[in-house]
């Protein structure tokens, strides 16, 4: 039986940590500022973007929110980045992904300033990481919370371990399997055309499940001993739980799994608590920058 990587412990400890050095942060004249930019009404997004939000005031962070109706105007989009670019009091922008579709999230992310950009989406960004200029680069949360887990089981060097990847987007997939390669793992991305996924999944020693389908990745998938990471959240219908009724599942079957595995993260209570510990850990870094100052290490 694996044991379980407590995602939601772990973001506690990454918050902890943000505070006391937020405190220390603010007594030389600089409060580390996050803005979050929401555009629309999807639900499910309203409720990442308030969890956000909260967790930055509990930091002692200046956290701005803005909520813009779902026909804001790309031009109306790019003049708040910009205004929020040119503000010193805010270090960190966030644009909920995914925008409306007649605006062009991919302009909007390069509008971003690199050094306030800390999703970790804009291309100066993805250069650093992908050049392992990992010193000056924001990480994506997503990835960064998940290696993070990952450290507290295989520790930071992952010489001589096979790691499979499965998913490709550029804020999941690729980043983690930068991360995955800096860190001296052997790396295997995988996607939708990939021949015979179960069996190449059984060749990981660190599998990662990044794909949006609810249980995909089976039991028999796992290799014994492997360490699982499932950044998958999917929300499927729960009839047992009353009509109408939803729950939260990882790409992972994860009663299966965790037979198999050495160490996997559960859904939810994984991934998902740190990708928001490390959105603020990422917005204290860009503090630090701006006062001059070493940012600390997580
Ligand atoms: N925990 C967290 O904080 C976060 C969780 N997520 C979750 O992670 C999951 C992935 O998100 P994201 O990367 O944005 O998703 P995308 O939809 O952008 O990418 C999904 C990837 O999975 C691949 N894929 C789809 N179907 C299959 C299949 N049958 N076999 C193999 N590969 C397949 C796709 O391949 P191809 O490229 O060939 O189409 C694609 O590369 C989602 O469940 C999302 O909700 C996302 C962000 C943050
Ligand atoms: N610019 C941008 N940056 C993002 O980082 C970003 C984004 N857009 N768009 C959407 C995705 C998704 N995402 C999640 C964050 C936290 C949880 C999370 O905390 N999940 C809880 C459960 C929450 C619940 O109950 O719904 C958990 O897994 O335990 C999930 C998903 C960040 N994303």
């Amino acid at each position: 039986m694996a044991e379980i990587i407590d995602g939601k412990a772990l973001a506690e400890d990454v918050v902890a940590k943000v505070k006391t050095e937020t405190a220390r942060l603010t007594e030389t004249g600089v409060t580390p500022g996050l803005a979050v930019v929401i555009v629309g009404e999807d639900p499910a997004s309203q409720v990442y973007v308030a969890s956000k939000s909260r967790r930055a005031k509990e930091c002692g962070f200046h956290s701005v929110q803005h909520s813009l109706p779902q026909e804001t105007g790309e031009e109306e989009l790019v003049a708040l980045v910009e205004e929020l670019n040119a503000d010193p009091a805010i270090h960190g922008i966030l644009v909920q992904l995914p925008l409306p579709k007649h605006i062009d999230e991919g302009r909007i992310i390069q509008t971003i300033d690199p050094d306030k950009d800390v999703d970790g989406f804009h291309f100066i960004n993805v250069g650093r990481l992908g050049t392992g200029t990992l010193g000056s680069a924001f990480v994506p949360c997503t990835p960064a919370g998940a290696m993070l887990m990952l450290e507290r089981v295989r520790g930071r060097d992952l010489s001589g371990l096979s790691a499979v990847v499965i998913g490709r987007s550029n804020i999941v997939g690729k980043p983690m399997a930068n991360l995955l390669l800096a860190a001296n793992a052997t790396v295997t991305i995988a996607h939708s055309r990939t021949k015979d996924l179960p069996a190449l999944a059984r060749t990981a020693d660190v599998l990662v499940a990044a794909v949006g389908r609810p249980e995909m990745i089976r039991g028999d998938w796992v290799k014994p001993g492997a360490t699982v990471i499932d950044v998958g959240i999917n929300r499927i219908p729960a009839p047992e739980k009353g009509e109408g009724k939803t729950r939260l599942v990882g790409d992972v079957a994860f009663a299966e799994a965790k037979e198999n595995a050495g160490a996997i993260t559960p859904v939810p209570g994984g991934v998902g608590p740190m990708t928001i510990a490390m959105l603020m850990a990422n917005t204290l870094t860009s503090a630090f920058r701006t006062a001059g100052l070493e940012p600390p290490a997580f």
